[in-house]
């Protein structure tokens, strides 16, 4: 059973030069086996957020609870895997070993390693687990980096623009890729994207953030079936539901607020 994530009054302050308040009153339910999109303008605090969820940084203020467990037990518990924008995969390591890193890292019996071969057919890396990371393409490295993710069997993935580098094919084919994968493992999961489009394709719901101090403003939920198909983009829930999270990005006038960066509105 995937866990179910529950964020309650999180905040985050960062002391530098100043003070940068950079979350403030965050809450958020995902339910177990459940695919949340986090969507907001640059810099509210989206990675940030992620990062306190997988216990890369402590919050300033409020909870955050993994399957009932603080993420610092959830970590040790090997329960979360994590993909960042850039594959970051260990350039003198085949694409295997890459994959059975966080195996090493924890210590586990060789007999678990035939699993690195199982996830690279899962991501559709068959063949390719004696080559090293600079022989495969930006997308392909990427699915391995999410092959790495998995190979604890964590209970919830946390995706930090994981296909923001890819170009808008390949990033529209991975979407897919991480849809079926996600399908055949259940595990929770939470993907911060630019991506209106991205978030509405990918999500059951999708949380919209404020510039900062970012909060959650509005939790939009996604009412097409899956499995999702490239087909639905063209429909009316789609085109309705990405409306809906443009207003509340933007306001009714879809005027990006001053502080916002780019963001991706396009369809
Ligand atoms: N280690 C840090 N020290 C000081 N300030 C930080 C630190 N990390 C992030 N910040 C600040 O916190 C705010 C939120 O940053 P964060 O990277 O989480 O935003 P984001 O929404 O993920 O942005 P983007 O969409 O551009 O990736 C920003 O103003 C950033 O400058």
């Amino acid at each position: 059973m995937s866990k179910s994530l529950e964020a309650r009054g999180v905040g985050k302050v960062f002391d530098g030069r100043g003070e940068v308040v950079a979350l403030q009153g965050v809450d958020m339910h995902v339910p177990g086996g459940g695919f949340a999109a986090i969507v907001g303008p640059s810099g509210c605090g989206k990675s940030t957020l992620l990062r306190i969820f997988a216990d890369l940084l402590a919050p300033s203020s409020g909870t955050v609870e993994i399957g009932g467990l603080r993420p610092e037990a959830a970590r040790r518990d090997k329960s979360i895997g994590f993909v960042f924008q850039a594959a970051t995969l260990l350039p003198w390591r085949t694409i295997r070993r890459n994959v059975e890193l966080p195996l090493d890292v924890a210590r586990r019996s060789t007999r678990e390693q035939g699993r690195a071969d199982e996830l690279l057919r899962l991501v559709g890396l068959d063949g390719f687990g004696d080559a090293l990371p600079h022989q495969l393409s930006g997308g392909m490295q990427q699915r391995a980096a999410i092959a790495r993710a998995l190979i604890l069997e964590p209970e919830i993935l946390l995706l930090d623009e994981p296909f923001g580098a890819l170009d808008e094919i390949t990033r529209q084919r991975m979407n897919l890729e991480l849809l079926r994968i996600w399908g055949e493992t259940r595990t929770t999961a939470v993907l911060v994207t630019h991506s209106i489009a991205e978030a509405v394709l990918m999500a059951d719901r999708v949380f919209v953030m404020t510039p900062r101090p970012g909060t959650v403003s509005t939790a939009v939920d996604v009412p097409l079936p899956r499995p999702r198909t490239l087909a639905m983009m063209r429909t009316a829930e789609f085109f309705e539901t990405a409306n809906r999270l443009r207003d509340a990005l933007f306001g009714n006038d879809a005027t990006p607020n001053s502080e916002a960066q780019p963001m991706e509105v396009a369809l």
